[in-house]
């Protein structure tokens, strides 16, 4: 691989949320012998209150791990997760990594972490996995109140695709229950029931197969799969823009004018065709800034919006609009 290719690979990420004892360990496991079989190079970056990490010893020692102890990676180290993202890819170049998160962790949260790397790093977050203790989720919906009903809610909400776990504990009609107050909270995510998080990585992972197949070279597409995932895919939380070239600045703008309801958040770094310097974007609370930066390094031109369940395709068709116009 020489080095253009290198600067060009984008490494996709997956967040795992959910609550303590939901599962994600067990589903992390059943991830990287996946892609492992894929024959794909898979890294973990995992994150566990208390001082040592048990569950990292259930991983394979040859999967490079990074871990952040004592605390949650939401709140006391949040800039320490751009880091560390950037430097697992510049160590080791995986194909993939996934970011298991504490059960406590707010994950709207841990997508500004991985946002920040986005603005120096070529990293494409692919998709929240939440996993759901189905057991657990009925009893919290009985009484509907305290923390931990609200921030189960809220890995709930900002799913891109829902694992409910452990169905055998729950009879039938419990488990169309807990679908239907999955569905009201979140109508974007399939859901899937499973056991021991076993599930068919097909539909779940489709077009990152497409994609990690354009890395390695690989010629096939599987045509089906990728339908789902472009289906499934197109309502987001995190839509990362890297430009091929400088764009206009006033056109610009009146695109973020128009930014979707959804949007509420993002930040990047642009080159303007009818400016000289670059600048550093901020959107927040419906307003934009730009502040002339010059950047050390070499920095790509890369903007992160960040909302509720946004049309993807939509923000990229507009964008590549402004792109060909120059
Ligand atoms: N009955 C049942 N038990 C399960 C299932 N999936 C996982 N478990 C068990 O649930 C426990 C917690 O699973 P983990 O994968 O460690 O969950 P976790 O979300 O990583 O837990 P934390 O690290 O504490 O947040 C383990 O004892 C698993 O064996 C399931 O589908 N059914």
């Amino acid at each position: 691989m020489n080095l253009n290719t290198l600067s060009e690979r984008v490494t996709p990420i997956y967040i795992l949320s959910g609550f303590l004892g939901s599962g994600k360990t067990t589903l992390l496991q059943r991830m990287v012998t996946y892609w492992q079989e894929q024959g794909l190079r898979p890294a973990v970056i995992m994150n566990e209150i208390g001082d040592v990490n048990l569950e990292g010893a259930l991983i394979e020692e040859t999967v490079p791990m990074t871990e952040m102890l004592s605390g949650c990676i939401c709140c006391t180290i949040r800039g320490d997760l751009s880091l560390e993202i950037s430097n697992l890819i510049q160590k080791e170049s995986p194909d993939v990594i996934v970011i298991e998160a504490t059960g406590i962790a707010n994950p709207m949260e841990i997508l500004d972490g991985v946002t920040e790397a986005a603005l120096y790093m070529r990293i494409d977050l692919k998709s929240v996995i939440t996993v759901v203790d189905a057991r657990h989720l009925l009893e919290l919906y009985e009484h509907q109140q305290g923390k931990t009903y609200r921030l189960m809610q809220e890995q709930i909400r900002c799913a891109s695709y829902l694992i409910l776990n452990k169905v055998d504990r729950v009879s039938e009609e419990e488990q169309a229950k807990v679908k239907e107050i999955l569905s009201r909270w979140n109508e974007y995510a399939p859901i899937i029931p499973s056991v021991r998080c076993d599930v068919d990585w097909v539909p779940l992972f489709g077009s990152d197969v497409h994609h990690l197949e354009h890395i390695m070279n690989r010629e096939h597409e599987h045509e089906e799969s990728h339908d789902h995932a472009h289906h499934s895919h197109d309502h987001v939380m995190v839509y990362t823009h890297y430009f091929k070239g400088p764009i206009d600045s006033q056109r610009f703008e009146e695109l973020v004018n128009q930014l979707p309801r959804e949007v509420y958040r993002a930040k990047g770094v642009m080159t303007f065709s009818d400016t000289t310097s670059r600048f550093l974007f901020q959107y927040a609370f419906r307003e934009a800034d730009f502040l002339k930066i010059n950047p050390q390094g070499v920095v790509p031109d890369v903007v992160v919006f960040i909302g509720e369940h946004f049309s993807q395709a939509a923000l990229k068709n507009a964008l590549d609009e402004l792109e060909k116009i120059g």
